[in-house]
C-alpha cells in the first residue's frame, strides 16, 4: 500500500520555500515514508502581489495567508508552513496551529552600507524597513535617522541596500541563517534593546481541524516550549492588536517550565513606549500573554493603538 501523501502548500519566496521544505524533511523522517509522498505546493497569495505600497496600507499580514487557507480548507493542501510573524492574530475558521518548530534567533539583523553598527550611523542617514517596529526602535534610539519603507523578499532588499537606496536595512536573523545570508549582517540587536517581532524566529504549520492524520504526522516535529512562548505573544498580540498600524514587540521565552515574557508599545516615531514583563508557569502561557497585553494596554494612550493615529 502506498503511504498516504501529504501536500505542504507555502509562499513561493525563497524564505518560504525554505521553511517549507525543513517542514517537509522532519515529516519524511518522522513518518519514514519515501520523500516523493510529502509534497510541497506553491500558492501565490495577493501580498505577494503587492510590492508597490506598505502592507499596512492595503490590508496588513492576512493578505499572505488568506489563498493558503482557502487550498487548506479545499483539501488542496493538508497542511501550511508560515512564519509565525507573519500569521494574522486570528486563524482561519477551520484551522489551527498543529506544530511550532524549534524557535531559531530571534534578533534582528543590522545590516549598514554607510557604517556597520547603527550607532555609528552619520546623522541624517536614511534606513529602509518595511517594519513599523523596526522603524520605531531605530528612532528611538537614533531620533535623527529617516525611516523610509522598504518591501520586497530579503533578497530584494539586499540589492536595494548594495544599490545604495538606502544607508542600512534590518532583517531578522534568522531569515539571513535560513537562507545562507548571515555574512550582511554588520551588527546582532539585542533582544531587550532592540525586541522581536511576536513570533520572530519560530516556523508555525496550520492544519485543517479535525485531520486527525496530519495533526498526528506533526506532532513529533513540535516543540512545547516553543510553542508556549509563540501562545503567550499571540495572545499578547490579541489583546493590543489595536490596529496593523502600531509598533509592537515582545518575546517570551520558557526554561525549565517557567515563562518570562517582556512587551512593548511604541508610537511610530520611537518617541513614546510603553514596556511591560511578566512571568510564570509555561502552561498558562497565553493568560500570561493575555494579561502582559491588558496591562500595557491599560497605561497605553489611546491614540497609539488607533487605526489611523
Ligand atoms: N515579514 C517577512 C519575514 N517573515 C519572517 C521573516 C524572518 C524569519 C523569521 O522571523 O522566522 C521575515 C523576514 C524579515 O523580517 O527579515
Amino acid at each position: 500500500m502506498t503511504p498516504p501523501l501529504l501536500r505542504i502548500g507555502t509562499r513561493g519566496s525563497p524564505l518560504a520555500l525554505w521553511q517549507a521544505n525543513c517542514v517537509r524533511d522532519g515529516l519524511i523522517r518522522s513518518l519514514g515514508t519515501p520523500a516523493e509522498t510529502v509534497e510541497i505546493v506553491v500558492i501565490r497569495t495577493t501580498g505577494d502581489a503587492i510590492q508597490d505600497r506598505p502592507l499596512s496600507e492595503a490590508g496588513g499580514k492576512g493578505l499572505f495567508v488568506k489563498e493558503i487557507d482557502e487550498a487548506l480548507l479545499d483539501g488542496r493542501i493538508d497542511l501550511a508552513v508560515h512564519s509565525a510573524k507573519d500569521l494574522p492574530t486570528e486563524l482561519a475558521v477551520g484551522t489551527a496551529l498543529a506544530a511550532t518548530l524549534p524557535r531559531a534567533d530571534v534578533r534582528d539583523a543590522f545590516i549598514g552600507g554607510a557604517a556597520a553598527r547603527l550607532d555609528d550611523l552619520p546623522k541624517g542617514a536614511i534606513v529602509g524597513t518595511a517594519s513599523l517596529r523596526r522603524g520605531a526602535l531605530v528612532l528611538r534610539r537614533r531620533p535623527d535617522l529617516k525611516v523610509v519603507s522598504f518591501r520586497g523578499n530579503v533578497q530584494t532588499r539586499l540589492e536595494k541596500l548594495a544599490r545604495g537606496d538606502v544607508h542600512a536595512t534590518l532583517l531578522a536573523l534568522a531569515g539571513l541563517n535560513r537562507l545562507g545570508l548571515s555574512r550582511h549582517a554588520t551588527e546582532i540587536l539585542d533582544e531587550v534593546a532592540f525586541p522581536p517581532a511576536l513570533g520572530q524566529g519560530a516556523i508555525a504549520v496550520i492544519a485543517r481541524l479535525g485531520d486527525a492524520t496530519t495533526f498526528g504526522a506533526l506532532r513529533p516535529l513540535d516543540c512545547p516550549d516553543t510553542a508556549a512562548a509563540l501562545m503567550c505573544e499571540r495572545a499578547f498580540l490579541a489583546v493590543l492588536d489595536g490596529s496593523c498600524r502600531t509598533p509592537i514587540a515582545g518575546l517570551a521565552q520558557v526554561s525549565g517550565g517557567t515563562l518570562s515574557f517582556r512587551g512593548m508599545v511604541l508610537s511610530v516615531d520611537g518617541a513614546r513606549t510603553i514596556e511591560g514583563a511578566i512571568h510564570g508557569p509555561a502552561a498558562d502561557a497565553a493568560a500570561l500573554g493575555a494579561e502582559a497585553g491588558r496591562e500595557i494596554k491599560s497605561r497605553t494612550p489611546a491614540d497609539l493603538l488607533a487605526a489611523f493615529g
